[in-house]
């Protein structure tokens, strides 16, 4: 979808007056708004397509969001995620279920709550690349009921770091600052909700943590609630207060990005070993453990695993019954990606990690790391 901030405008005349007076019944109204979730969903459901061709995208989600939270929507290609965004942003009708934003009901009322919310869907596309940077933001304050002024406009061009830039046509920028004017545009109607579908596609690795530090930086400062679309578990982990994880159109876990890992509580180890692999270990580390990449260094052979419970000391018995020398075993703290692949059963691999705690064991011997005596050393490896 293009242009999603133009399907969001508000009509004209649709303004609300912020200087209305409040009567007691308004003020109430509002108090009880504040402590409402700002946005939710029961029984949400969408099938594209019918007969043999009948796709469930959304298989009826429920879900509640508070107000100044950050949440990530993650999960593998064709979970339901965008759809599940477009349902919320009313963009799209569901065949069951019900959505409130921010009080309002999308479906019947799209032009109320439309006022409440902005996306940013697709990445880049919804600027005009034909127009400065300075001119976008102009073009998207306006659509919003209480115009920015053009200090708060300069300022969100400062906090999106294209301030030598703002009076450069968007054609003629990096895909990268494409991406930060398209979040500027999003966020200068100040809406309370900010929907945000795969920010950092397609951005290379400065540009994307540039763009989460900034997202992060936004966030904190102007306490939105923000819904964030990603594949990307580096930046759920650096901006969310809490991840839905999403599979066949069905939420599968929720929860903040401590507990989820705390809850599956995957481990991942590389074993290393003298070079001498017998063939009966490799095969039956293959079989049972799904150990099929190897890395060679010298004398000395390594692979990773993810194991769980006893599986650990299961792996070791295979070890020393198949004659295998056994140097050394490093913990992997668990992260998003762990999490991620323990509750969808696949999807994406292990090379999604990003950066990662390792506490390393050193020394022979088959215990577990936490029995082996050593004083685990810490290190921090960076795959960003
Ligand atoms: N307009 C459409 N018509 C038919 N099927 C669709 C349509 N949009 C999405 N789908 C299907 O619905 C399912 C969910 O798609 P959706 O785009 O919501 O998933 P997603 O989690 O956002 O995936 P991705 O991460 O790849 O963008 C997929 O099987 C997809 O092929």
């Amino acid at each position: 979808m293009s242009q999603s901030s133009d399907r969001l405008e508000p009509s004209p005349g649709a303004d609300r007056d912020p200087q209305a007076s409040r009567s007691s019944s308004a003020e109430s109204t509002a108090n009880s708004r504040s402590t409402e979730p700002i946005l939710s969903a029961t029984g949400l459901t969408k099938t594209y397509g019918d007969g043999d061709d009948a796709v469930e995208a959304v298989d009826g989600i429920d879900l509640e969001v508070k107000r100044g939270t950050v949440v990530g929507l993650l999960g593998p290609n064709g979970a339901g995620k965008t759809t599940t965004i477009k349902l919320l942003l009313g963009l799209i009708i569901p065949d069951a279920g019900t959505v409130r934003v921010d009080g309002t009901d999308p479906i019947d009322d799209p032009r109320a709550s439309y006022r409440s919310v902005s996306a940013m869907l697709e990445g880049a596309r919804n600027s005009y690349w034909r127009l400065t940077v300075r001119e976008n933001l102009r073009f998207f304050a306006r659509l919003a009921d209480r115009p920015a002024d053009a200090d708060r406009i300069d300022a969100l061009i400062e906090q999106v770091g294209l301030t030598a830039k703002a009076d450069t046509t968007v054609n003629e920028l990096s895909r990268g600052m494409k991406q930060q004017v398209s979040l500027a545009c999003t966020l200068i109607r100040d809406t309370p909700i900010a929907f945000l579908d795969e920010p950092t596609l397609g951005l290379d690795v400065e540009s994307s943590l540039e763009l989460r530090r900034q997202l992060r930086d936004l966030v904190e400062r102007e306490s939105r609630t923000v819904v964030l679309s990603s594949h990307d578990m580096d930046v759920i982990e650096a901006v969310c207060d809490r991840v839905i994880i999403m599979n066949d159109g069905r939420i599968v876990a929720d929860g903040t990005v401590d507990e989820l890992v705390d809850v599956f509580q995957t481990r991942t180890y590389r074993f290393t070993l003298e070079a001498l692999v017998p063939d009966a270990a490799r095969r039956t580390l293959a079989e049972r453990f799904g150990v099929d990449e190897w890395t060679e260094r010298g004398p000395e052979r390594s692979f990773e695993v993810a194991l769980q419970g006893d599986a650990f000391y299961d792996l070791v018995a295979v070890l020393e019954r198949t004659n295998c020398t056994f140097l050394g075993v490093e913990t992997i703290e668990p992260d998003l990606a762990d999490v991620f692949l323990e509750v969808t059963g696949g999807g994406a691999t292990t090379d999604d990690v990003g950066s990662r705690q390792r506490h390393t064991f050193e020394g022979r011997g088959t215990g577990r790391p936490e029995e082996s005596g050593g004083e685990p050393r810490v290190e921090h490896r960076e795959n960003r």
